[in-house]
């Protein structure tokens, strides 16, 4: 049964510099689901890079039977760890849906981390990420913002009413984010 924190919040949030950090320090294996979506785009032969390339640019989601079954041979292929930090993912309901189907009985959600932030951060965030994505632009980071508003906060919602929802604002520089998003952790491992 793989051990799952869902890493969820706006673009430019932190996720994943957050992810990066809790890895290196508290033996998670961090799995962006953006990363992986983004190296099957490249990968040779895949069927699925065209559609994944526009919904990366439309910031629109990609259909959960794909990036569910990147998450899964990914968690299959690390092998055992304390937990897995699934970074980016669910977005919408259907990924929450695709995910209670295919993952059941096979990954259990420990809890899920909001990382709160104001918008205009986050777009100044993700134009300075220099990243060479072909979705840090005005564009699409406008319709991105539409799709975390309007299909992924309700995902968001929808975790806070079941109770397993952890709030830790990150406007503040990393290293506070940071310290209290162990504090998470270790207040969640305690009770384990
Ligand atoms: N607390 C923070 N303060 C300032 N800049 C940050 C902070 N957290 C992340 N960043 C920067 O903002 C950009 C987006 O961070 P990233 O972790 O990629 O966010 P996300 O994965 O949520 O899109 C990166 O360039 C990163 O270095
Ligand atoms: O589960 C996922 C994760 C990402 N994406 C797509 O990949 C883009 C980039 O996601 P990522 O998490 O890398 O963006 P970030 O929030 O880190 O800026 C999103 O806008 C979506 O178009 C998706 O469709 N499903
Ligand atoms: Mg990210």
């Amino acid at each position: 049964m793989h051990n799952v924190v869902f890493v969820l919040g706006p673009p430019g949030s932190g996720k994943g510099t957050i992810c990066a950090k809790i890895q290196e320090n508290l033996n998670y294996v961090h799995l962006s689901a953006g990363d992986l979506l983004r190296a099957e785009r490249q990968r040779e032969g895949s069927e699925f890079g065209a559609l994944i390339e526009s919904h990366i640019r439309n910031g629109s989601i990609v259909p959960v039977e794909i990036t569910c079954s990147l998450l899964e041979n990914a968690m299959k292929a690390s092998g055992d760890a304390k937990g897995f930090l699934v970074d980016g993912f669910p977005r919408n309901e259907d990924n929450l849906q695709g995910w209670n189907k295919q993952m059941n009985g096979k990954a259990f959600i420990q809890f899920v981390l909001f990382l709160s932030c104001p918008v205009p951060i986050c777009i100044e965030r993700c134009l300075n990420r220099g990243q060479g994505r072909t979705d840090d632009n005005e564009e699409s980071l406008k319709k991105r913002v539409e799709t975390y508003n309007q299909q992924t906060f309700p995902i968001i919602e929808h975790f806070k009413k079941s109770e397993l929802a952890r709030e830790v604002k990150s406007e503040r520089p990393v290293d506070e984010v940071y310290a209290d998003v162990v504090n998470v952790f270790n207040e969640a491992n305690k009770q384990k």
